[in-house]
Parts: C-alpha cells; sequence; structure tokens
C-alpha cells in the first residue's frame, strides 16, 4: 500500500490532526514486537528463528523485543508454546502506564483480542474482560487458554453500562488480611439470590494503615449475577457483590475507535476500495455515536475505578476528536480526576503532542498506537 491511494479527503483530515503522511509511509519499515514470558530464555527463540532479538530499553520491566518487521513468529517453537507473543509495544505503553501491583483488580473494558492479558505473570489480583463482540471475545478466550491464564474473567456485555464489581473471592480467597465476610451463595449456582443489603468488611487498602487497624464497615449489596462469558476456576465463584470498597484499581478503556493509526486496518480498506472507509469515516452521525460511545466506555470505566486508583484511555486512532477531545471532555466532567504523567514518559519515542494538547497525553507514531492518557481518581 502507498499513501498515493489514500482518498483526498483522509489525506486532508490527517492535515487537520497534525499527523505527517510520512507516519505511514514508515509504518511499513518499523520494527515488529514480542512480550517474553519471564521463565523462558529469549536466546532459544532468537536461535530458532535465526534472528536478533533487540530489548526495548525505554520500557523496562515487560520483556519486550523488537526483531525485524517481517519475521513470522506464528509456527515458532515459542510462540506455540506460549514463550513469546506478538504484542505492538504501544499496547505495552497503555499496561505499563498501569502500574499494576501484584494485588491489583484490573478491568479492561474494551478487552477482545486481548493485549492486556500478556501482563497475567505479573497479576495475583484479578483481570476482568469486557468486550461487546461475541467474536471478538471467543479470541480471546482462546488466547487466555493457550497462556494458561488463572485469574481471569471475559465478559460479553456492553462497556459503557457494565456494573459488575471486582471480585471479592478468588478461590478460597477472601482477601489478602482474610478479614472480608462474604455472604455464603452457593458458588455454583449462577442465579440470582434476590437484592438484599449485606454488610461487607473489607480492610482498607491503603498504605498507611496499620496492619493490626480495625476493618472499616461499608455497605456492600448483593446483586443479580451476570454469566461471564468465561471464568476461570479461581474467579467463577465470586458473588458479585456491589460495593464501594470492590471497585477496580485500575482500569483500562483501549476503547473503539476509526482504527486510523493501524497500517493493517487501512491495508485492507486500499484492497477492498476505500468507499467504505470514507462513507463511515466521514459521516457526521456516524462519528457522533463513535464520540458517544468513546465518552460513555471512559465515563462507565471511571465510575467502576476506586478512587485513587488508575484509569488509561487509549485509542489507535490520530484523531484529534477521539482522544484529546474525549479527555478534554471527561476532565470538565469530573472534576475529580487528573492528568497525571506516565512513569518514565520522558524516555519514550513520542510524536510530537497537538498544539493545545493537554499535557500527560502522549501520541505514538509511526507505530500508529494513538494516543494514551492517564487518569488518576483523587
Ligand atoms: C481497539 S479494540 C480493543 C483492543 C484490545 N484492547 C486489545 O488490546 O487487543 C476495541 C474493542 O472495543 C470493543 N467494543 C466496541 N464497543 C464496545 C462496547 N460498547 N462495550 C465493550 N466493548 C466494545 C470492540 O469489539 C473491540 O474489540
Amino acid at each position: 500500500m502507498t499513501t498515493q491511494s489514500f482518498p483526498p479527503k483522509f489525506t486532508q483530515w490527517l492535515a487537520d490532526n497534525g499527523v505527517s503522511i510520512k507516519d505511514y509511509e514508515e509504518q511499513e519499515s518499523i520494527p515488529r514486537f514480542i512480550r517474553v514470558n519471564p521463565s523462558h530464555i529469549t536466546e532459544t527463540f532468537a536461535k530458532e528463528l535465526n534472528t536478533e532479538l533487540t530489548p526495548v530499553s525505554w520500557l523496562p520491566g515487560l520483556r519486550f523485543y523488537s526483531l525485524d518487521a517481517k519475521m513470522k513468529i506464528s509456527g515458532s517453537k515459542g510462540y506455540e508454546s506460549g514463550e513469546i507473543y506478538g504484542m505492538d509495544v504501544s499496547s505495552g505503553v497503555a499496561v505499563h502506564a498501569l502500574s499494576i501491583d501484584p494485588e491489583d483488580h484490573v478491568l479492561d473494558l474494551c478487552c477482545a483480542p486481548g493485549d492486556l492479558q500478556g501482563n497475567e505473570d505479573s497479576v495475583t489480583g484479578t483481570v476482568t474482560g469486557v468486550d461487546i463482540s461475541k467474536a471478538r471475545i471467543a479470541t480471546c478466550k482462546n488466547v487466555l487458554r493457550k497462556y494458561k491464564m488463572r485469574r481471569f474473567r471475559l465478559f460479553d456485555a456492553d462497556g459503557t453500562t457494565f456494573n459488575v464489581h471486582a471480585p471479592s473471592r478468588v478461590g478460597r480467597w477472601t482477601r489478602p488480611t482474610g478479614q472480608i465476610a462474604v455472604p455464603e451463595l452457593d458458588s455454583d449456582d449462577d442465579t440470582a439470590k434476590g437484592d438484599q443489603d449485606t454488610i461487607v468488611t473489607i480492610p482498607s487498602k491503603r498504605k498507611d494503615d496499620t496492619p493490626n487497624a480495625p476493618p472499616t464497615k461499608k455497605k456492600a449489596k448483593v446483586v443479580p449475577k451476570v454469566k461471564p462469558y468465561l471464568a476461570t476456576k479461581l474467579v467463577i465463584g465470586d458473588p458479585q457483590i456491589e460495593s464501594p470498597a470492590l471497585l477496580y484499581d485500575k482500569v483500562l478503556v483501549d476503547a473503539e475507535c476509526t482504527h486510523d493509526g493501524s497500517i493493517a486496518h487501512l491495508k485492507k480498506c486500499d484492497a477492498v476500495g476505500w468507499e467504505k472507509f470514507e462513507e463511515n469515516f466521514f459521516d457526521p452521525v456516524k462519528m457522533d455515536a463513535l464520540e458517544t460511545l468513546q465518552r460513555g466506555l471512559l465515563s462507565n470505566g471511571y465510575r467502576l475505578l476506586k478512587p485513587g486508583g488508575v484509569l488509561v484511555y487509549s485509542t489507535c486512532s490520530f484523531s484529534r476528536r477521539q482522544n484529546e477531545g474525549v479527555v478534554e471532555w471527561f476532565l470538565k466532567e469530573n472534576s475529580n480526576a487528573t492528568l497525571e504523567p506516565i512513569p518514565n514518559a520522558e524516555k519514550f519515542p513520542l510524536a510530537p503532542s497537538l498544539d493545545g494538547n493537554p499535557t500527560n497525553m502522549l501520541r505514538f507514531s509511526p507505530s500508529g498506537s494513538g494516543t494514551s492518557g492517564y487518569l488518576s481518581r483523587e
């Protein structure tokens, strides 16, 4: 694909959004990226493929390596056995920005086909993935199984209205200190037990709490249970209690978008003709609906985030409206939310931010990962 085949209206739109057309030409030559399981040795894989693996030094801790753009990893032993997986480094930035602690409960509100699950090895809390597309969530399920994730559940649901709080029960574990009294429910019974109020005692997770401080009492509700599309054994028995104390520690909203930052997506348009792309991309009604969806996903993700938690909003679009625009709107609506710097961001190879761009929103280019905003609810 060459950028000469781009419809003139789209080329103009790129210019209006401060995007250089060169970004698309350069995307052809950017390396591909993999993440490597910690327990496995990268040299074995490098030898098998007879290639050089270069650590992505600006994103430490997530074990990203770059390799030749044309290198096929599927079919290799490392890939088949789940030792390595292909994942764009820009998605790694979103995971990095979440700063996931081992005990965190993470909500991934647009999860399919599934990049966050690659972080499972550093999670001793849980990951809850939500996606509206059954077909895409089926792919997620396969990934989950392949990488033997153990603390994961998936819901095929609308992320703008999703309302299942973080698990209060993980296997036989209730909370690290064992101070949470969860009402006794039959874990095999997926039906609702009625809408009754229950008092659940949950220790505060604030770092300054003394270990033996008395637990705080918070009101919790047993609500009708939503059947997960898939849940691993460890989380299937969660009674789905609704309580402010069971909001998520971290939320990722990798929102549905126009995918104009994705070369793979544009290549498909190039192959089948640009009519459909133009029809969608420049339809004001569709763009309004998309903006409403993005705002809805972000707002609901924030509603499910615990005070002091971290939410990351990202897209694979270069559009100002879908990125900075959505975040600016959100910050106006939620005066208690703050845009926080992403750790280590000064070392990232960033695209220039747009004029008037709120600080702490990052753009990646030419990798086409779009923007990451980092929001902390205080
Ligand atoms: C950019 S993709 C997410 C990619 C994913 N985070 C990953 O890393 O593999 C956006 C996803 O949002 C999903 N989606 C669209 N509308 C949604 C909604 N209302 N609720 C939940 N998911 C939605 C789409 O099905 C799509 O899978």
